[in-house]
């Protein structure tokens, strides 16, 4: 790439959208190209060879990262500084996995603070297993029902399928988050209160539909049942909030998180721990936590060149902010991934949905974060993937797993699958990068589009931990890159507020509020039995 010297990379990416010898088709010709941007640390794999990159841009992504310090502030980050500039907090999900490495924070050792939850969590979970804790007509648990939204919810659930295909299952889990009375039934349907061990997971204790609508649900379901709530009952909830100054006769027991630890990031504390080690026993938990341990360290000491969240989150703003895409698409080719895209959409979203950076400027509508949604492969390309290919085109990441499930190891069928489901992704790579060139003009694609291969070896407890603190490394990072402070979420409470306002308006009977909302508030009111109209007048019962 001979003229790309001396170019920044907003005339580089002008190049790229415009000079037919930098498609894809003609980076992926230079093999040694393809051999550098293959990167490997942290126990997983990043294969960058898809993306728009060559020697001269990485170099002009590594400055930009160099001058807007990023590496230094994630070092802060891990070290107990307030990175959280706006709710004036430390962001320490990292301290979280590394109990016996002490980190002093206001002369308290919150790491050690934060592995003597987690040893009790393990400790209540030996207890139930073996039947020393047991509901109130003393039946041994068969279930844990997690009730919890958001980040109390998604990387707890994401985790729990992943773990389940290689993990034996001690306990399941079942979860309820929305305050959708359907989704109550449908799972209460299907649980024995007698065996139920319901776990309300809230840091705010707050939430209306967690802890006002669906634990007041669930504790009439249990006393129906005849049984006492508060023996089937347990809170995991910030320390100092509403479900934390509960007394005995409420819960079983009470396992704090803590305002330094934000939602989406909290899988690594109480929040998954107990829920997990419930499922499948504390072992499986430390080795989760080992797992994120690892990628921690490989995120905050690998040189830039070599730091995979680091380069990935440099990919990613190289992709939305200088050429263009609006979004990515992350596509794990593994079923017990199927909840990760969720838990990311939570993750990047919410962290990087921002337009004021920490020093007050306002981002420019172009330098916005992407949009971040997903789906499993292979059902993705029979779903979305048409427009990928010839519409809108989107950067991807295709998430793999080499090993497949060991019950594979004596059938042939097994490996045959596994085998079609790596030629699927990779398939689907070449074909996003490449396109094609000959046939009719409605069979044409344009190709260039940017993929990334992220590979793990299995889906062991610490294959996990690695991606899961691989994606939370890449979010931190694409947001100290962009000034943005990852771990605030003030745009969410602007639709609560307007909950309270409607919800008050409901209760007053007063049905003037804004645009039509007035009309499904009477209907609703009316007995849902009419559609709403414009005249507040009723449609005829249906
Ligand atoms: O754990 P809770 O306090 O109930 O909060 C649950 C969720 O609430 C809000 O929607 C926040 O935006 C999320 O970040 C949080 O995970």
């Amino acid at each position: 790439m001979q003229f790309s010297h001396d170019l920044s990379l907003k005339e580089l990416a002008g190049k790229i959208l415009t000079e037919p010898s930098l498609h894809m088709r003609f980076l992926l010709e230079d093999k040694t190209r393809c051999q550098q941007l293959f990167y490997q640390g942290g126990g997983i794999s990043l294969d960058l060879s898809r993306q728009h990159l060559w020697e001269d841009v990485i170099n002009l992504l590594l400055k930009k990262a160099n001058q807007a310090g990023v590496q230094e502030k994630f070092a802060a980050m891990m070290a107990g500084k307030r990175v959280n500039k706006s709710e004036n907090r430390a962001a320490l999900h990292s301290a979280a996995r590394n109990p016996d490495i002490p980190l002093l924070v206001n002369n308290q050792n919150i790491a050690r603070i934060l592995g003597d939850i987690h040893e009790k969590a393990f400790e209540f979970s030996n207890k139930v297993h073996e039947k020393k804790i047991c509901g109130s007509k003393g039946e041994p648990f068969s279930d844990v029902l997690l009730l919890g939204i958001g980040g109390s919810r998604l990387g707890t659930q994401a985790v729990y399928e992943a773990l389940s295909s290689r993990h034996k299952n001690l306990l399941p889990l079942h979860f309820l988050s929305t305050v959708d009375p359907n989704a109550f039934i449908a799972q209460t349907r299907k649980l024995n209160p007698d065996t139920t061990l319901v776990l309300v997971v809230s840091k705010s204790f707050t939430t209306r539909e967690v802890v006002d609508i669906n634990l007041s649900q669930i504790r009439n379901w249990l006393e129906n049942a005849g049984l006492r709530a508060s023996e089937h009952i347990v809170h995991i909830t910030g320390k100092g909030s509403p479900g934390d100054r509960i007394s005995e006769s409420f819960c079983l027991e009470v396992f704090n998180i803590f305002d330094f630890i934000g939602g989406r990031y909290s899988v690594t504390s109480a929040v998954g721990s107990l829920p997990l080690s419930l499922a499948f026993g504390p072992d499986v938990v430390k080795k989760l936590l080992a797992g994120c341990r690892e990628m921690d360290i490989h995120a905050a000491r690998s040189p830039a060149d070599q730091n995979l969240p680091l380069l990935a989150a440099l990919c990613d703003i190289w992709n939305g902010d200088y050429l263009g895409f609006p979004a990515f698409a992350m596509i794990p080719y593994s079923a017990p991934l199927r909840y990760f895209p969720a838990h990311m959409q939570q993750l990047y979203m919410e962290s990087l949905g921002k337009s004021l950076t920490i020093t007050g400027e306002t981002l420019p509508h172009d330098k916005l974060a992407m949009f971040c949604f997903g789906d499993t492969g292979t059902d993705a390309q029979h779903s979305f993937f048409q427009m990928l290919h010839q519409g809108r085109a989107l950067a991807m990441d295709l998430i793999g797993v080499l090993q497949p499930p060991p019950e594979c190891r004596q059938s042939a069928e097994g490996h045959k699958a596994h085998e079609e489901l790596w030629t699927h992704l990779l398939a689907q790579a070449d074909a996003f990068a490449l396109g094609r060139s000959e046939g009719r003009p409605e069979q044409l694609c344009s190709g260039n589009r940017p993929v990334s291969i992220i590979t793990l070896k299995n889906l062991m407890a610490e294959d996990i931990g690695r991606l899961l603190a691989f994606l939370e490394a890449r979010t931190v990072y694409a947001g100290f890159l962009k000034n943005l402070n990852p771990f605030d979420q003030f745009g969410v409470e602007n639709g609560k507020l307007m909950a309270t306002e409607l919800r008050r308006n409901f209760s007053k009977s007063s049905f003037s509020s804004t645009g039509t909302t007035g009309f499904y508030l009477k209907a609703l009111k009316d007995g849902y039995l009419t559609f709403p109209n414009q005249n507040g007048t009723q449609d005829p019962p249906m």
